[in-house]
């Protein structure tokens, strides 16, 4: 397990959250903090990961368990808690009709930020995402991966202090996930950035930690160095798997077991 040191402030610390969708437990009982610095969020589809960044983002309200960002129960402090946060869901409905500046104008505005910050922080995403000579296009013109860059350049304005990103990497070519995994690990020395993948080798170069969800459990939590020594032993000759995957599918087996 990875402890925070006793002087670093969590920016975020969930004690038995769970959520439920109708019937079905999509979190159940999940404990962990998040400190400055990258968290991978791995698991299989329909784990539970986006119910998580969901309810991080703010996006979802705990129903059940706890939740403190910033220190704050976001349901008492939702406007401030927001402006602090940096979101990129899996998907959004933006109108194709809207300027790619305009979206990001307006997203910059719902977080607050006013009329004479709002260009600046807009051409810092648009850097940040490689998306500088697009400003003028319009949403509906942009290819699928160039919309997902977008997602994320909404996501990073402002520089948030807890950036939320499910599967920020989904749908990129080979060279642009590399600049993505580069720009996550650009962000603020302060900031707690989280992000999902249902690949754990998405996460190996960018993630110092692991949280893996398997069935809407924490099934674990530790350091990138860890997971893999625990695969080390495991891989079998040509298998072709990774430590890291081999830990990943060992954690998943010892599950259907119990
Ligand atoms: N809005 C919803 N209504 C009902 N069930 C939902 C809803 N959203 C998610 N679920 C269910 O909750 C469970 C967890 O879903 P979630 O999207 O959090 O998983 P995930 O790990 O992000 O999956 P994926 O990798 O496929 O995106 C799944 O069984 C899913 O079908």
């Amino acid at each position: 397990m990875v402890s925070l040191p006793s002087a670093a402030v969590a920016v975020a610390q969930a004690g038995d959250l769970s959520h439920r969708y109708g019937r079905h437990d999509a979190l159940i009982d999940v404990t962990f903090s998040l400190a400055p610095g990258v968290t991978g969020l791995v698991g299989v589809n329909g784990a539970g990961k986006s119910t998580l960044l969901r309810l991080l983002s703010t996006t979802l309200l705990p129903r059940s368990g706890s939740l403190t960002l910033f220190g704050s129960d976001p349901a008492h402090q939702l406007a401030d808690v927001r402006r602090r946060i940096g979101y990129m869901p899996q998907s959004l409905d933006i109108p194709g009709g809207l300027g790619v500046r305009d979206f990001l104008a307006y997203m910059a505005w719902l977080r607050g930020y006013g009329r004479r910050q709002r260009p600046d922080l807009i051409d810092q995403a648009l850097v940040a995402t490689d998306l500088t000579g697009r400003g003028r296009s319009r949403v509906g013109s942009l290819s699928g991966g160039m919309l997902r860059r977008l997602l994320l350049a909404q996501a990073v304005l402002g520089e948030p202090e807890l950036l939320v990103l499910d599967e920020p990497t989904a749908g990129l070519d080979p060279e642009q996930r590399v600049r993505v995994r580069e720009l996550i690990g650009r962000t603020r020395p302060d900031c707690a950035t989280v992000v999902s993948s249902h690949l754990i080798e998405d996460l190996v170069p960018v993630a110092r930690r692991v949280l893996m969800l398997d069935g809407g459990q924490l099934v674990f939590d530790g350091s990138i160095d860890e997971l893999g020594a625990r695969g080390a032993g495991l891989v079998a000759a040509g298998s072709g798997l990774s430590a890291h995957e081999a830990a990943f599918l060992s954690l998943l087996s010892e599950r259907v077991a119990t």
